[in-house]
């Protein structure tokens, strides 16, 4: 079997980094999950610390109540970091304030006895729950080390509440085992799980703040499309590879009519919305690989890789029937949006994707002048 002294030392000391890590992180950028988390890798340091300490000190004081008390506050600490990221952690606050006075006042009579152990094994299953439930809320990019992190409170509760059930059954003389080993399995997971779920969280955030800058600088931050700049850089690897591939491609400059109204009629939230609803509309109608983006105030544009000008027509007119056809709905008033489209092909030659979408903006240009609400194509 596993050497206990020796997991519990290796857990103590990825823990202490760990924490220090998040806490370091705290100071830099101010975010409270840092803070919540890093204290929570602490208290289970110091809950394990405190709990060693039986086998040199007779002070159940410390060694049994302070340590429980600090193994139920590390979970706690977890859950408030989780309501911390989603912004929602101001009630919370006073629930696990509650939960440990709570926990404080139920095991002070009984912290000498196997009461104890069954008492707060019990109060951790339904943190660790109620942590697992709580992350639903988190809004985060990286699905799979969220559905980690869930399995890991998960199986948390689940040791738990085994531990629970067989220190109750031993209370009752229900079995007539010995269970000191048993519970020393169950020790070890929950020191293996618990350390596992400290790693998670700093390694999900890091990627999740990496993520957030790179949105930052590529993407449109009220549409979440690209920008320009991006749109450009990969568009233009998309043209050498059509010029490379000798395929056709197609570029469009999308424009919403008479955009000026909707602001000043209805504000510039209900504009925003708009925006948003718009962009939504457009890409419903691309394919995986084809780029949008929002280059300008209430202007798009698209390329459509490996697609002939027949094709690339009759995608621009399902757009913008798309938007004919439907309503916008906010704040119960329904708007008619329409769109001008400007069309052109690529067959071969430049490398440039601004030459190209100075062609369709000509073609959007003639929409317009034309009536609106039309796609207009422009020959190379
Ligand atoms: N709500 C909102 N409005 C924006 C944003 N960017 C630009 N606009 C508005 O978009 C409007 C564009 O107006 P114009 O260029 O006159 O064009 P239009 O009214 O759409 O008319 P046509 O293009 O000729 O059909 C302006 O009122 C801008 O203030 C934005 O991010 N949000």
């Amino acid at each position: 079997m596993m050497h206990l002294p020796t997991i519990i030392s290796i857990s103590i000391l990825l823990n202490v980094i760990i924490g220090a890590f998040l806490l370091s992180l705290y100071f830099l950028r101010q975010q409270a999950s840092y803070l919540y988390w890093g204290s929570s890798c602490l208290l289970f340091v110091f809950a394990q610390i405190t709990a060693s300490l039986r086998v040199f000190i007779d002070f159940p004081l410390i060694t049994h109540y302070l340590a429980d008390l600090l193994i139920i506050s590390a979970p706690l600490a977890a859950i408030l970091g989780i309501h911390a990221y989603s912004q929602s952690d101001k009630k919370y606050h006073k629930a696990c304030a509650f939960v440990v006075i709570l926990s404080m006042l139920i095991l002070l009579p009984v912290h000498d006895s196997p009461l104890n152990q069954i008492i707060t094994t019990a109060i951790i299953a339904i943190c660790f729950s109620y942590a697992a439930f709580a992350l639903r809320k988190l809004q985060v990019e990286r699905i799979m080390h969220l559905a980690l992190l869930k399995l890991c409170f998960v199986i948390h509760a689940l040791i738990m509440l085994l531990q629970f059930s067989l220190l109750v059954s031993d209370y009752q003389d229900i079995i007539d085992t010995d269970l000191t080993h048993i519970l020393a399995v169950i020790l070890i997971s929950h020191i293996i799980i618990t350390t596992l779920t400290a790693m998670i969280w700093p390694l999900m955030m890091f990627l999740e703040s990496e993520q957030v800058l790179n949105d930052l600088a590529n993407r449109d931050p009220l549409t979440g499309l690209l920008n320009r700049r991006s749109f450009i850089t990969i568009s233009n690897s998309y043209l050498e590879q059509a010029n490379h591939n000798l395929t056709e491609l197609c570029a469009l400059m999308i424009d919403i009519d008479f955009f000026k109204k909707v602001n000043d009629q209805y504000g510039h939230e209900t504009g925003d919305e708009a925006l948003k609803w718009v962009a939504k509309k457009i890409k419903s109608q691309l394919r995986e690989h084809d780029l949008v983006a929002r280059i300008g105030g209430e202007e798009f544009a698209v390329i459509l890789p490996s697609t002939t000008q027949t094709q690339g027509e009759s995608l621009s007119e399902r757009i913008r029937l798309a938007i004919h056809n439907d309503r916008f709905f906010y704040q119960n008033q329904a708007l008619k949006l329409t769109i001008s489209v400007g069309i052109i092909t690529h067959k071969s030659g430049t490398n440039n994707v601004n030459e190209l979408l100075a062609e369709a903006d000509k073609g959007l240009y003639k929409a317009k002048s034309n009536g609106r609400n039309q796609v207009v194509t422009m020959a190379f």
